[in-house]
């Protein structure tokens, strides 16, 4: 309890700088090579670029005064302070480029790899397009960090610093009116630093909540038509929109006071110089080249002051954009990830469920399995049924264990599943779930996708046959080349490549979750194939669970599992269920009536 107060404080005081850059060179540390090869190029040329006044203005004086040997020298010694300034310059550039480069790409590398790793109810919380939002927009400001922000003010504060020793060297009274004038505008410039940080934070917050409501509605884009809510839409989007506008607003007439002060305090440090300095050059204090390199020096000291504190703000926003990237990569991956786990010499198949309860952790307080007691035979074709929302989908999510159950547990051919290798049993199941989805990419890779061993063409096709998927794929252009999304193909046809997918794992349990549902008549006709003759089959048997609500399917299952409100209140063969004239003939009724009609 106490941890959690500790850690939910820092949450809310923020990350602080040390923290995030310590967290920052964590991920660059590899090529540590390439950030000492940066800050040195950066040390160089920041010498150089100081040291060019001095040069430049005491180049001028010596001509004006005749002494040409003291003019060549000056003039040899600013051309090679210019090429100097200019390679490291370049290098500088180029190092950081590529440090920034390689902190981004580790930074969605790790932060990809966290959010694969969680467990299934981790999106119930959290949704798809803040996510990639954070992927995407928020890792490219934290890249801000290398390459431009620290690198410009290490740059700016070794120019400000050199600047400042040179001015006191030149007159310690004219330099304390320009600190004091400096001091000013770094206390305005890192107020506004703070205020940047956090309005940052906002504003990576409400471009991830427009991002999810435009993914939400061009996700959705059938159903935005069909209902003709498109001005909704763009309404909802809008509103973030406007909301962001009030953001930036508010930014900007930030950004214009920090302007203004900058106008007045570098102009002040002009006259000021020019007013004190020419007294001292009336009483002979000081002489003209003097003056013209102290403000030569102050105006550059002034700058060097205004960026240092634009570029510390522009770290602040950087290091509000990475507090929730780092939060979300140092989330622990799903336990099923951290331990070993057995592996069965061979896999028979035989499923218990022992006074299995379940509720999801998004609604813990809601019971969707009520002590569900289940034993599956090797090679038996079970069906389960039931009212819509009875619990079907949610019994064989927890055999995949895409959840834990609350109470009781799962046993796989005698063994606890929490005690078996996930991604070995996960590799011996063929699942079909409600909605196959397409990946973006060639039929034959779809089919292929997940597949534990190496496949050639012929299985692929073999696979597609078992499916009835081959006609259809043939007739396409491309064939099995032909790129597919999730929205090309129809789902009756989405769901075939599903089940070819699924049997060329050639899996000891098979799962068909409603998989006849968007098939029409002649495909269902042909997936109730494709069951008998992986029931029939001699060489391979496998364990296989069907829910369909089409009854047609459900008759040719060994056993007829009847759920209702996650219990499961009857059991047996369908004419035995009908005989026994509950739950499983009312809902046969109801269909034959509905197709009657
Ligand atoms: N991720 C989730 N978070 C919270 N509740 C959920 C989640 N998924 C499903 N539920 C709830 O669990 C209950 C059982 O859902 P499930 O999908 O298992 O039912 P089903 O019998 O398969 O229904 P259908 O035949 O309509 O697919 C439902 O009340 C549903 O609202």
């Amino acid at each position: 309890m106490k941890a959690n107060a500790e850690e939910q404080d820092r949450g809310k005081k923020g990350l602080s700088v040390i923290t995030a850059l310590r967290r920052m060179w964590e991920l660059v540390a590899k090529d540590r090579l390439v950030i000492f090869l940066a800050f040195a190029s950066l040390l160089f040329a920041a010498l150089s670029e100081v040291s060019i006044p001095h040069f430049l203005t005491a180049s001028i004086f010596s001509a004006q005064t005749h002494e040409s040997m003291t003019f060549y020298r000056n003039a040899k010694l600013l051309v090679l302070l210019c090429f100097i300034s200019g390679i490291c310059s370049g290098l500088r550039g180029c190092c950081f480029g590529i440090a920034n480069m390689m902190l981004v790409r580790r930074m969605r590398e790790m932060l990809y790899d966290s959010l694969l790793f969680q467990d299934v109810s981790f999106l119930d919380n959290e949704t798809v397009g803040d996510l990639t939002s954070r992927l995407g927009s928020d890792c490219q400001q934290v890249s801000r960090v290398i390459g431009n922000d620290l690198n410009l003010i290490s740059r700016n504060l070794l120019q400000a610093t050199g600047a400042l020793i040179y001015l006191f060297i030149l007159s310690w009274r004219l330099t304390l009116s320009t600190l004091l004038i400096c001091t000013a505008l770094l206390t305005i410039v890192l107020f506004y630093g703070r205020y940047q940080k956090k309005a940052a934070k906002l504003t990576q917050e409400l471009t991830a909540s427009a991002n999810e409501v435009a993914q939400e509605a061009l996700s959705l884009f059938r159903t935005v038509r069909v209902y003709g809510t498109e001005k909704q839409e763009f309404g909802r989007y809008v509103n973030w929109l406007e909301r962001l506008s009030e953001v930036s607003l508010r930014q900007s007439v930030a950004y214009g006071y920090c302007s203004l002060s900058f106008n007045f305090l570098y102009h002040s440090t002009q006259v000021i110089a020019v007013l004190v300095g020419g007294i001292s050059i009336l009483s002979g204090q000081m002489t003209a080249e003097q003056l013209t390199k102290f403000i030569l020096y102050s105006e550059w000291m002034i700058y060097s002051t205004w960026w240092v504190g634009d570029n510390w703000s522009s770290l602040m926003q950087s290091i509000g954009a990475s507090e929730k990237v780092f939060e979300l990569m140092d989330l622990l991956p799903s336990n099923q990830f951290l331990s070993e786990g057995l592996k069965l010499q061979k896999l028979v198949g035989h499923i218990d469920f022992v006074d299995v309860s379940f509720s999801y952790p998004s609604r813990s307080m809601v019971p969707v399995l009520k002590q569900v007691n289940l034993s599956i035979h090797p090679n038996e074709v079970v069906a389960i049924i039931g009212l819509s929302g009875s619990g079907k989908s949610t019994l064989l999510n927890l055999l995949l264990r895409l959840f834990e159950p609350t109470n009781g547990q799962i046993l796989v051919d005698g063994v606890p599943l929490s005690d078996l290798d996930i991604k070995w049993l996960r590799q011996n199941i063929g699942y079909v779930g409600q909605e196959p989805r397409l990946f973006r990419m060639d039929i034959s890779s779809n089919i292929r996708y997940g597949c534990p061993r190496e496949v050639g063409r012929e299985e692929v096709e073999w696979a597609a046959k078992q499916a009835y998927a081959h006609e259809f794929i043939s007739a396409l252009p491309n064939g099995y080349g032909t790129l597919v999304d999730d929205t090309l193909l129809s789902g009756g046809q989405k769901q075939r490549i599903a089940i070819a997918r699924a049997i060329l794992r050639d899996p000891t349990i098979l799962i068909l979750d409603e998989a006849t549902s968007a098939l029409d008549a002649e495909s269902e006709y042909y997936v109730k194939e494709v069951l008998r003759t992986m029931q029939n089959s001699s060489s391979r048997k496998r364990t296989i669970f069907v829910i369909a609500h089409r009854l047609s399917t459900i008759q040719a299952a060994d056993r007829i599992i009847v759920m209702d409100g996650g219990r499961i209140v009857e059991m047996g063969k369908h004419m035995e269920l009908i005989q026994k004239d509950g739950l499983y003939a009312r809902l046969v009724r109801r269909q034959a009536d509905a197709f009657a009609c």
